[in-house]
């Protein structure tokens, strides 16, 4: 059953068309890849998902909800469900990895809760758990300006898992990291979809990273989608449709 069902998205920005047309659908605890060349439209399509951008047009369908219809105080609810990577991890560098993590909860509570850092002892757990398993028991209590790049991507996961999502949007994980990173990260987020069962839509700029992670592939160029397929699908003539005059590098041998 699909869990997401974007409808003929489109966005424009100023003098940009950033979207158009753009349909697909994500089933339930599907790994699926966005690649692309440069301003292709990826990161703009995942943020119309949350609304972190507004679409001009279409229809987004998430766990039975129309995405563009909520108020926002239902916005907020589904952004609940909606767990966030982001390439430069967005964390609070002077606070510890505990309560960065722990800011994943903040979706779930009043204001005052959240400034006054109100979490009950099980969601404190919890975010002993989900730290154990992403290797990082050592760093609970270290800042996060303490952090290698992998480390602290490793804590941008466990903070969008302690919202108990049904499904994470990665924009860009491992874009800022080493390939020994990269791997970890990649690992962690397969786990995550295939051991927890959540939702994991990713934006890559590694077209190899896609086909050895993804369940199934959407190339989007000039925001517009020009393949949706499984890894085995993305030929050499794919990859060029997709990626036009960047491709050169990038073909599989
Ligand atoms: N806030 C904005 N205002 C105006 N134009 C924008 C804005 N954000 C993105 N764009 C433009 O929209 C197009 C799509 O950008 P987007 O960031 O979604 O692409 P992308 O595929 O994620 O690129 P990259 O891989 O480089 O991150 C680009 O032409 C970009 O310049």
């Amino acid at each position: 059953m699909a869990l997401l069902e974007v409808k003929n998205i489109s966005k424009q920005y100023k003098n940009t068309k950033a979207l158009s047309d753009v349909n697909f659908s994500v089933k339930e605890g599907e790994f699926v890849s966005i690649i692309g060349p440069s301003g292709a439209g990826k990161s703009t399509l995942l943020r119309c998902i949350n609304r972190m951008v507004e679409a001009n047009y279409g229809e987004i369908i998430f766990d039975g909800s129309h995405v563009l219809n909520l108020n926002k105080k239902d916005l907020r609810k589904l952004r609940a469900k909606i767990g966030m990577i982001f390439q430069h991890y967005n964390l609070v560098y002077r606070l510890s990895v505990v309560e960065n993590t722990l800011h994943g909860r903040l979706g779930y509570k009043s204001t005052i809760e959240g400034i006054m850092g109100r979490y009950t002892e099980e969601e404190k757990k919890q975010a002993f758990d989900i730290l154990e398993k992403l290797g990082l028991s050592e760093e609970v209590f270290k800042r996060c300006d303490e952090l290698s790049g992998g480390q602290k991507q490793r804590v941008g996961i466990a903070r969008a898992l302690i919202q108990n999502p049904k499904m994470i949007l990665c924009d860009e994980p491992i874009a800022s990291l080493d390939p020994s990173s990269s791997k970890v990260i990649m690992d962690h987020l397969k786990n995550v979809s295939k051991e927890m069962g959540i939702t994991c839509l990713v934006n890559l700029h590694q077209v190899d990273v896609a086909i050895k992670y993804s369940d199934r592939i959407i190339g989007v160029n000039s925001g517009k989608v020009v393949f949706d397929g499984s890894p085995e699908e993305l030929n050499n003539e794919k990859i060029y449709e997709i990626y036009g005059a960047e491709a050169g590098n990038l073909i599989i041998d």
